[in-house]
């Protein structure tokens, strides 16, 4: 029997027009299949399909879920238990969400617990371990609606704001003794006695500014006379007053009180007394008041209208755009660096709110978004979301409300935002389409955010821009093949052309021992001329740390991770050896616990070195490096950019952060410190990522006006990638790329399904590995089935792991019956006892 007895009430409705209603939940763990609950009668007009619901799931664990679907069918093979509370009276999940959800735990084989787990930001799941805590702009004294005597048991066992007490759920349901307490805690929520967080490090803390403002029954000229004819032996309050009527103008316009002004504003002035202020309140001639600020402090209207006219070149490409958007869905805006890309997709975004609609623009990475969340304000103001990874739990709340509310029309975002709960799209960019990272690796779902922004521009007729200077092959192959419209555009916005790109030989360089570390003469002294000239560097080392590799010189012994199969890297700013795979840290090593040797040294460079090197190079230089150790902090992207944008860097060396989409006007040359190492890659892309990195970091050479100058330094000039980056000619790169795809079988022709099994122990993923791939070859035939192999890094994080690829002809194979051949073959390993704690991944389109 069903815990929840006491929601039936005896006075419910006649049981002849009863309905009796289910819900399924979508669960935010990985079940396979949705739950159905029971809707208790007295609630079933309360239902939202979208709405969150909380349910009992397990013995004990109560959580909160999505209802995805209300019908009048119980489920047959088991007995539904009730709903236990319902949180939302509208939808925070809408519909064409919850299509897009389905069609991406279809398509990259994960389950719809997995993908909302995903999208929904945490504060938004609740479970038994979520907590409350009081709200800091609760008081106990001047509250507004008056509590019931289990709201004020509740209030009573959170203490004061303060002592920043917290509850879980399942204390506050032991403490009212009853199952129903949810009721409780939504009313607090109401009344804004208290608010919810999921973790700790979540705490919701909104931002309350204390604010006064003159008592109501003041606000009239001849009142205001009275009360100071009142106050004429107090000065002290006298000057507060006239400081406060000074800044806010109440006999001009009455209603301007209504705003008060920020009580620090009183408080803080050095020629005010903040008793006096004080008194004044406890008086009742100020009132204070609470208010609680957006974390978006954006003006209401844009600031200036700063937005550029459009060359001709633009223009005919943004009509180009919309000609195509007559007959198709999407268009690949193919446009050199620095052709101005950014400007058309400004006005195509102008158009589509015009028009109602909403938009969604994606970038790659966040630190391209702080330059290019500037260039939006100015045009969008307040009607501009801003969503990514660096973002409290709080702040995307507020995101995903406002999108909900309409308060946010255009969002701009890394790959996530593609979980937003849009309606109504009219038009989603994806800028940088060509870059991996917007696929996400781990956990599921492993999506493309470019492909699902596709399948959501589909669902809600949206139109979808794709836009590179360095497209995907895959993209451009549907360009080509008519199935995206082909915009180009050749060159670059005003004066800029395209920078001359040379390379230089560390080979001979070492020869003829001209090298200083890793730099050749020749890029040295170009950095040194640049900067003599007061313009900018950009320079870009594909690896982060100090060294990637510490050795003894003597008996060869080399530190590894004691999770992963990998050589530990060597940071010297905290003097640490560390895993780039699963965090792991040691201190450096300065005698080898082998040999006893003292002779350990470091072997190659990261971008820490290269900072480091050139500091003593070159004293005189600023220099900044952007990579994974220097922007851990939230706002520390901004500030590198804000710096280099001012000029108060010199030299920028980077991850490839740095070459993606950034705009610097006085950057006048980008040297590539060491290509060889982007070039060899094992994976059939690596070509396609090369070309597209040398370009786009070359891309950052002389944007505006001043000739750029690229320096790729490499062992072997002769490599015939580096033919076509010189010659900046994508369409001769593809020409040669598609040739290769098509001959080995890879995307666009074929679709690769990547299968990882992992296991603690060797020889048991090993086993399950062979089973797995003879299972596959049974189902799918011999030529489909690549491997097993151990991948290059086989162990990460104590798994080992076994990689089988599948290639699926894309014209001959049916997706969905091969995945069920997938999901059947997996359904086999799991099922033999011995491989109970085996992990089979499936990932769909991986990159
Ligand atoms: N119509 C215009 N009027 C004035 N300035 C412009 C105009 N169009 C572009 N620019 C300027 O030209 C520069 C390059 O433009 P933008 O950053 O949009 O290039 P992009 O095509 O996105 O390049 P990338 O592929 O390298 O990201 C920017 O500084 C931009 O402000
Ligand atoms: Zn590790």
């Amino acid at each position: 029997m069903s815990l929840a007895l006491d929601f039936i009430s005896p006075a419910a409705a006649p049981a002849a027009d009863r309905v009796t209603l289910f819900a399924d939940v979508i669960l935010p763990l990985p079940l396979p299949r949705l739950y159905t609950y029971r809707v208790p009668f007295e609630l079933n007009d309360n239902v939202v399909i979208g709405g969150r619901v909380i349910v009992q799931f397990g013995a004990k664990k109560t959580l909160s879920c999505i209802v995805a679907a209300v019908h009048e069918t119980p489920p047959a093979n088991y007995q539904a238990k009730y709903i236990l509370e319902f949180i939302d009276d509208a939808p925070v999940v809408t519909q064409p969400q919850l299509k897009l959800f389905r069609w991406m735990a279809d398509y990259y084989m994960c389950t719809i617990g997995e993908v909302i787990n995903a999208a929904l930001p945490s504060a938004l799941k609740l479970s038994s371990e979520s907590r409350i805590q009081l709200h800091p702009a609760f008081s106990r004294e001047e509250n507004e609606y008056p509590l019931t005597p289990q709201e004020e048991l509740i209030v009573y066992a959170l203490g004061s704001t303060e002592e920043g007490k917290a509850l879980t759920f399942t204390e506050v349901g032991d403490l009212l003794g009853i199952t129903s307490f949810h009721k409780v805690i939504k009313s607090l929520m109401h009344k804004d006695v208290i608010f919810l967080f999921e973790h700790t490090a979540d705490k919701y803390a909104p931002k309350v500014v204390k604010k006064v403002r003159l008592a109501h029954h003041f606000v009239s000229e001849a009142s205001i006379e009275q009360l100071f004819n009142s106050l004429s032996s107090k000065p002290k309050q006298l000057d507060v007053l006239m400081k406060y009527l000074q800044r806010v103008p109440v006999y001009q316009n009455e209603h301007s009180n209504q705003n008060g002004i920020e009580k620090a504003a009183l408080t803080s002035s050095p020629h005010l007394s903040a008793s006096a202020v004080n008194t004044l309140i406890k008086n009742g001639v100020l009132e204070q008041f609470d208010v609680i600020v957006s974390r978006f402090p954006l003006e209401d209207e844009p600031t200036a209208q700063l937005h550029f006219t459009l060359t001709e070149a633009q223009t005919t490409a943004r009509d180009e755009i919309m000609a195509h958007f007559g007959e198709k869905d999407i268009a690949l805006l193919h446009g050199v660096t620095g052709a101005g890309k950014t400007e058309i997709y400004i006005d195509l975004i102008r158009k589509a709110l015009d028009g109602g609609g909403q938009v969604l623009y994606l970038l790659p990475e966040i630190a391209l978004t702080a330059q290019i969340v500037g260039r939006l304000l100015r045009v969008f103001g307040s009607r501009l979301g801003v969503y990514h990874s660096k973002f409290s739990d709080n702040e995307r709340v507020e995101v995903w409300n406002g999108v909900l509310s309409g308060r946010f029309q255009v969002v701009v975002g890394v790959r996530s935002a593609v979980f937003l709960p849009f309606d109504n799209l009219a038009l989603i960019i994806v800028d940088e389409e060509h870059e991996s990272s917007y696929k996400q690796y781990e956990p599921a779902p492993r999506y493309n955010a470019r492909e699902v922004a596709l399948m959501m521009a589909n669902f809600q007729g949206a139109k979808t821009l794709l836009g590179s200077a360095t497209p995907a092959v895959e993209t451009y192959y549907q360009a080509k093949q008519g199935r995206y419209g082909l915009v180009s555009l050749t060159k670059r916005f005003g004066e800029a052309g395209m920078p001359d790109i040379e390379l230089v030989d560390t080979r001979k360089a070492r020869e003829k021992k001209t090298m200083h570390n890793h730099f050749t003469a020749e890029l040295l002294g170009e950095v040194e001329r640049t900067l003599g000239r007061q313009e900018q560097v950009i320079l870009f080392q594909n690896r982060r740390g100090y060294a990637p590799v510490v050795a003894c010189q003597d008996c060869g012994w080399i530190p590894k991770c004691t999770n992963c199969a990998v050589s530990l890297s060597y940071h010297k700013h905290s003097h640490e050896l560390r895993c780039h795979y699963c965090g792991y840290h040691d201190s450096m090593v300065t005698q080898c616990p082998a040999c006893g040797s003292r002779a350990v040294k470091t072997q190659g460079f990261g971008t820490e070195k290269i900072e480091d090197d050139l500091k003593i190079m070159l004293p005189q230089a600023n220099i900044q490096r952007m990579d994974l150790d220097t922007t851990r902090a939230k706002n520390s992207y901004q500030q590198i950019i804000a710096d280099f944008e001012k000029q108060a860097t010199n030299v920028l060396v980077g991850t490839q952060m740095v070459t993606k989409g950034l705009d610097f006007a006085n950057v006048s040359l980008v040297g590539i410190i060491n290509a060889d190492s982007i070039i060899h890659y094992p994976d059939f892309r690596a070509h396609e990522r090369a070309y597209q990195m040398f370009v786009q970091v070359s891309g950052r050479a002389g944007r505006k006006g001043k000739k750029g100058k690229v320096l790729i330094q490499t062992s072997d000039p002769t490599q015939v990638i580096f033919d076509k980056v010189i010659r900046n000619d994508y369409v001769e790169f593809y020409n040669y790329e598609i040739v290769q795809r098509h001959e080995h079988g890879y995307p666009p022709f074929m679709r690769v399904i990547k299968m990882t099994v992992k296991h603690v122990e060797q020889g048991l993923g090993e086993q399950a590995a062979i089973l797995l791939t003879q299972e596959l070859v049974d189902r799918l035939g011999r030529a489909a089935v690549l491997g097993p192999e151990a991948p290059y890094i086989f162990r990460i994080r104590n798994f080992y792991l076994q990689e089988i690829t599948i290639k699926l002809d894309r014209a001959h194979t049916a997706l969905k019956w091969a995945k069920e051949q997938i999901c059947a073959a997996m359904d086999v390993v799991k099922d033999q006892k011995e491989f109970k704690q085996a992990r089979l991944v499936a990932d769909v389109d991986p990159m």
